[in-house]
């Protein structure tokens, strides 16, 4: 694989010129069921393919859920790298939603596996929680870079139950979820027009107004659709870091499925809304 731009570069274009919305390839069994698929490596063959060919060639970004491709082991792995390399080739951005986080030594091996230039699951950017520390990961971060990749840490998630170690006070009287922030921002320093280590900062939050979210680097913010956050949340969450908000939808937009136009439609109003909202900012 030839050398890349930075993510964060990548990624400001595809915004610019796709708009921001990131849309999920989350295969639930429930929506396998809903497309009239089998739970099985062929039903989730047909559901990633689909969302694929629908999505690929025109949002920015896609993000598979690994949780539910390896829920069928090493054959829907299979289905997930094909996704991936399909996604790519389309000219969409693939962050693969992992979600991992290890000590130092063992974040590398992740790291390797998603993010090394020849790695099957090659992916433009990578979940990842630091809640093993900040610094443990550092393989993470220097083989993004090396490799013109991105990560998204988990720094305020869309759940509720996140806030009993995201706000979580620190003996200097910063939340823990600040301080991620601000390990970020450090990261980015200096990039234009992007850094490419983002923040995970959920859509429902409501204000965040306590919270510096200029971090120079891209705001991943799930939650809109199915967990209940709308479009024209964003600016009152994000204030003027909002043009650097990649929206993430993936229920809200599959449950439109399995026919491609209606998920096209789908995901088209989505985009339409964010544009708008994002617009009065
Ligand atoms: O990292 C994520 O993508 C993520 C972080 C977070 O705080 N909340 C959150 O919902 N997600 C993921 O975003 C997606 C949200 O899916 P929907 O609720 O169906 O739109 C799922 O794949 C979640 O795993």
């Amino acid at each position: 694989m030839s050398a890349l731009e930075p993510f964060g570069a990548r990624l400001r274009r595809a915004m610019d010129e796709r708009g921001p919305l990131c849309v999920g390839i989350d295969p639930h069994a429930s929506l396998l069921a809903e497309w009239g698929l089998n739970d099985d490596v062929a039903g989730l063959e047909r559901f990633s393919r689909t969302v694929v060919e629908a999505m690929a060639h025109r949002v920015a970004v896609l993000k598979p859920q690994s949780a539910f491709f390896e829920r069928f082991g090493s054959r829907g792995v299979a289905v997930l790298e094909k996704a991936v390399a399909e996604a790519r080739a389309a000219g969409a951005l693939v962050v693969m939603d992992a979600k991992r986080g290890d000590i130092g030594s063992t974040m590398a091996a992740y790291a390797e596996s998603f993010l090394g230039k020849d790695a099957p699951l090659f992916s433009d950017a990578l979940t990842v929680s630091p809640y093993l520390g900040y610094g443990s990961l550092s393989p993470a971060v220097a083989l993004a870079r090396e490799n013109g990749a991105g990560l998204f840490v988990l720094a305020l998630t869309s759940n509720p139950e996140g806030h009993e170690v995201q706000r979580a006070v620190r003996t200097d009287g910063r939340t823990v979820g600040a301080t991620m922030l601000a390990h970020l921002a450090a990261e980015n320093a200096g990039e234009e027009p992007l850094g490419s280590f983002g923040a995970v900062v959920g859509a429902t939050l409501g204000d965040l107004s306590s919270y510096d979210l200029d971090i120079n680097g891209p705001l991943l913010a799930p939650g809109i659709g199915a967990q209940g956050a709308t479009p024209a949340d964003l600016p009152a969450v994000f204030g003027s870091a909002v043009r650097n908000v990649v929206p993430n939808v993936s229920r809200g937009v599959l449950r439109h499925g399995p026919e491609v136009g209606a998920l096209r439609a789908a995901a088209d109003r989505f985009a339409e809304e964010i544009r708008a909202a994002v617009a009065v900012v």
